[in-house]
């Protein structure tokens, strides 16, 4: 079984959301997920990064940045980078912010330079929103496809769109079967 782990930090809950949506979307694509929240971190969690077929990295986006503290478990890896130990594991990435824009670009860009130095290979978005199909209301309403880009809502309940949900359920799914046909 192919297994993925997706790693993440969420100040006020709205990243884990989406970490949590494609951990299930990848159970369901017959693909093992461990969610590692990066500020509560064992040694089994680095163990099960080193193991995994393909790894999602998550931040939100603060100050047209990744989270600081997202930044640290990134600068945290450098021992890995140095003998290039997730070297052509699968990787992908996923952001949100307030504004429907709100710089999350650049997030994404450093998350994906993140996984490029660590010589792994990029998963994007492949998902046309309403603008074009008019039958994909509220998919991939940020109009990104460098990754997964989400944008919060008021309702504290539901944190993020069901749109931006169902965006992260087929992001995951796509990142399942791109591991699937890696791995074999
Ligand atoms: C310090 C800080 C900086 C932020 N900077 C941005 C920003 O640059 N652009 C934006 O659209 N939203 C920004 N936001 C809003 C967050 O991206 C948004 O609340 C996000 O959903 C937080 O996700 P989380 O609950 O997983 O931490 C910022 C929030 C904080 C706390």
């Amino acid at each position: 079984m192919a297994n993925v782990a997706i790693t993440f930090f969420s100040g006020r809950g709205h990243t884990r959301k989406l970490a949590v949506t494609l951990a299930r979307a990848l159970g369901t694509e017959g693909c093992s997920a461990r969610l590692i929240d990066v500020m509560e971190m064992s040694e089994t969690d680095w163990q099960a990064m080193e193991a995994a077929d393909g790894i999602l990295f998550g931040a939100p986006t603060y100050m047209g940045s990744v989270a600081a503290e997202y930044k640290g478990f990134m600068d945290a890896t450098s021992d890995i980078w140095s003998g290039q130990k997730w070297a052509d594991k699968l990787a992908g990435g996923f952001t949100v912010a307030t504004f429907p824009g709100g710089d999350k670009i650049v997030a994404l860009q450093q998350l994906s330079t993140f996984a490029m130095q660590h010589g792994m290979l990029w998963v994007g978005q492949d998902q046309i929103g309403a603008p074009v199909n008019r039958n994909q209301v509220g998919i991939n309403e940020s109009g990104t496809w460098l990754g997964l880009a989400a944008t919060t809502v008021r309702d504290k309940e539901l944190l993020v769109s069901d749109g931006d949900v169902e965006t992260a359920r087929r992001y995951g799914t796509r990142f399942a079967r791109a591991v699937r046909r890696w791995s074999i």
